[in-house]
């Protein structure tokens, strides 16, 4: 998985093809490399920063360059240090990092302190906690991911001087705005900022808002850092955010040696902000600039840069670029649709067996397990993949996530329906309190004793102390009877019906929506979805004592230390990497694109995720779907990402059904006209009062009104009597 970063010894510029050297060689000025996947864009930052070095005597420190990730800095760090064999690499850095550097050195010239703490999510989240408390919010007047979203809107965009309240001597003007405020908005954002103030804390948006203010207010330190960074490089450009531009604006205005490098089919973080344009417009901003393709992909066979190549022609907002393949031909990119998510994960164990066994392949060389990924849209995908891996005994690690039953909703869920079977002290510590019932850690202290000292379950002990003052003012008695009740007619139920009860009537799911806590409720359904196949599969057999042994099975499954496993990850987070063999799954309408895409233009960037998820490969690409219900119920489509390339370029197991093709294109069609109203619905009003207009069944009519409030005009059709309100999100035709 580890990416070729180049050998990098005396010879900067050997390996190199003619695009990649001139982006090399040209040192001076704007540069902007627009490269495909699979180009060699590391390979190119790397040696370019080898040949500044050792070719044209530049110090490391006088470079910048910008990764996407820690990770990927990491990575570029080991590789200069082992170059120059000096320890001073540099400032290889992400944005973020590089501004802590800017502000260790520079931040008292705005008054803040050199010893400021960063802080992290569960950091801010701590700081809510305080401050809910204080003024006596909940969840319910806002979710702890809400406000910071909040936080970030209002302090990246809409109050981007906020930061002045924060640099002055005194905190005491943000406590006073604090205790005064009474829009709950306006008391988390400025109790949020009193909390930081009071640890010199900075959170990621400080960070760069911190440094430009820096380089704003003083001159002196901005010319240090301009005439220091002789030469600037940004990785990944496609998916620089609008702050990250405006320092990069400011850091090059003097040497003005800026050379950038992405690829705008491969931007996938417009949610957070990135923004395509600044890659496609780069030329007009930074002029004179040279312009430099890297189109021949030297990663993938020509079987997979062909799918991929196809998949992107779709896209309507995009530089227009065909990848070339350098890599001979290889094997066919397969694809599969399969019945059942079950069945998903058993071909896709399947084929990692017959890898492994060298038996797939051509030339039949056996395949690391390390030499294969599991790529998906959603976390929740995982959960029928790994019990099919486990079965084949196949070792994997899921990246930057949890494995499924380790998750800890879905822990949760499984103690309430191990506290109803087996009334055990572990189930009932670990959701006694989940969602709060004010049984805390005093009371729990209490029950450990009691129940220590008469040799009784907790659950026991809680129930002879229900009428004892201490336990006034909770719900343990709900808890208790919710126990008892389920308890006694526990046969009676399917256990998947079991627990949707329980998570209903503990307030379990309540409390996960009013955080908006999706990816939870979506592991949630994904759980039940899971007990409801084991229990079509095993008939009258599925009893709840007999589930919870058959999901103790995956619950603990001992990885071992083995290093040799198959990889799991989303591909957000396999981005920028390669891979042998990939498969990506779950390719199905509403899962991957997700169902959340509510424009065109979020459709585009999904088709984006999958042009990166299939140019991971190398030399094995497997497509995969299956049929089934998707979470709120209605069938499961193969995604358009499969079914809309070309015929022939992915050779499936069994030709799919034409009626299932015929039926999948609807479904496509009535999304896309769902997308287009959405879109309607959300967009100025087209028409003014007193225009022409014509309605598929009404007819020709004036509008009369235009109500913005209700997204809606008041419409005078000719042919009737009375007037109409005609919403927007239907489409209208101006008459002329
Ligand atoms: N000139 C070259 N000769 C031989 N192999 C090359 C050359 N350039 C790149 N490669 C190989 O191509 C693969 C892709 O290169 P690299 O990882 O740098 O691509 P990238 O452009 O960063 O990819 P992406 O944008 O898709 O993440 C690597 O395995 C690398 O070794």
């Amino acid at each position: 998985m580890e990416k070729d970063l180049g050998p990098m010894g005396e010879d900067a510029l050997r390996g190199l093809n003619a695009e990649q050297l001139e982006a090399v060689t040209t040192t001076e000025g704007y540069v902007r490399v627009i490269a495909g996947a699979g180009t060699g864009k590391t390979r190119t930052l790397s040696h370019r920063f080898a040949y500044l070095v050792n070719e044209l005597g530049i110090f490391p420190g006088n470079i910048l360059c910008v990764t996407f990730t820690n990770k990927a800095a990491n990575e570029m760090r080991q590789r200069i240090h082992r170059l120059t064999g000096d320890d001073d690499t540099g400032y290889v850095n992400t944005f973020h990092g590089f501004c802590v550097s800017v502000l260790q050195e520079d931040s008292y010239a705005v008054g803040y302190p050199k010893n400021f703490l960063v802080l992290d999510n569960s950091d801010i989240d701590a700081m809510l906690r305080i401050i809910y408390e204080e003024r006596g919010l909940s969840l319910r007047d806002m979710t702890f991911s809400r406000a910071r979203d909040m936080f970030e809107m209002r302090k990246c965009v809409s109050e981007r001087d906020y930061f002045r309240l924060m640099v002055g001597p005194s905190a005491d003007e943000l406590h006073e705005r604090y205790l005064s405020a009474t829009k709950v908005e306006d008391i988390l954002f400025y109790g949020y900022l009193y909390q930081q103030k009071k640890c010199f804390g900075l959170d990621y948006n400080d960070l760069i808002v911190f440094t430009l203010h820096v380089f704003a207010s003083n001159a002196e330190v901005r010319g240090k850092w301009q005439g220091r960074l002789e030469y600037i490089m940004v990785d990944e450009f496609q998916d620089i955010d609008p702050l990250q531009y405006e320092l990069m604006e400011v850091l090059q205005a003097h040497h003005r040696n800026l050379f950038v490098v992405g690829d705008p089919d491969q931007t996938i973080y417009t949610w957070r902000g990135a923004d395509i344009r600044f890659l496609l417009e780069f030329a007009d901003r930074f002029s004179p600039c040279k312009t430099i393709e890297l189109k021949r992909n030297y990663r993938s066979t020509p079987q997979i840069v062909s799918v991929a190549n196809d998949l992107i022609s779709k896209n309507t907002i995009r530089y227009r670029k065909t990848l070339s393949t350098v890599t001979p031909s290889g094997l066919a990119v397969r694809g599969h649709h399969a019945h059942s998510s079950a069945d998903e994960a058993a071909w896709i164990a399947e084929r990692i067996a017959e890898l492994h066994a060298g038996s797939l392949e051509e030339g039949r060389n056996p395949v690391d397990y390390r030499d294969i990924t599991i790529l998906y849209r959603a976390h929740y995908v995982t959960r029928a993949i790994e019990e099919a891996l486990v079965k084949r005994k196949i070792p994997y690690v899921i990246y930057s996530g949890v494995q499924f039953f380790e998750r800890s909703e879905v822990k949760d869920a499984l103690s309430y329906l191990r506290v109803v079977c087996y009334r055990d002290d572990l189930s009932f510590m670990r959701i006694v309190n989940r969602p709060k019932r004010n049984v805390g850690e005093q009371r729990m202290r209490f029950l450990r004793e009691f129940a220590a000292g008469q040799r009784i379950s907790l659950l026991e002990a809680l129930r002879r102390s229900l009428d004892d003052p201490f336990f006034r003012g909770t719900s343990a008695r709900e808890f208790v009877q919710m126990v008892d009740r389920y308890s006694a007619d526990a046969s009676h139920r399917t256990v998947s019906e079991l627990l949707a009860r329980l998570l209903d009537e503990s307030g379990y799911e309540l409390a996960l929506r009013t955080e908006g806590s999706q990816e939870r409720l979506d592991n949630l359904a994904e759980l039940r979805q899971s007990i409801y196949e084991y229990e079509t599969s095993c008939g009258e057999e599925a009893t709840l004592e007999r589930y919870l042994t058959h999901v103790a099975l995956f619950s603990n499954i001992d990885q071992g230390m083995e290093r040799d496993k198959v990889r799991l990850m989303t591909v957000h987070a396999a981005k920028g990497l390669e891979f042998p063999h990939v498969f990506v799954a779950a390719l199905n309408e509403g899962v991957f694109p997700s169902r959340k895409v509510r424009s065109r233009e979020g459709m585009e960037e999904e088709r984006r995720l999958a042009f990166v998820a299939m140019t991971r490969a190398c030399k094995g690409l497997y497509l995969v779907d299956a049929e089934g219900a998707a979470q709120e119920g209605i069938p499961r489509y193969p995604s358009r990402f499969m079914l809309d390339l070309k015929p022939g370029l992915v050779e499936f197991d069994e030709p799919l059904p034409d009626s299932l093709v015929a039926e999948a294109r609807d479904y496509y069609r009535l999304s896309d006209s769902k997308i287009a109203a959405a879109e309607r619905l959300r967009s100025a009003p087209r028409f003014k009062v007193g225009e022409r207009i014509r309605h598929r069944v009404f007819g020709v009519g004036s509008v009369r009104e235009v109500d913005e409030g209700r997204r809606a005009y008041l419409v005078k059709f000719d042919d009737m009597g009375t007037m109409r309100t005609i919403t927007f999100r239907v489409p209208l035709e101006r008459v002329e």
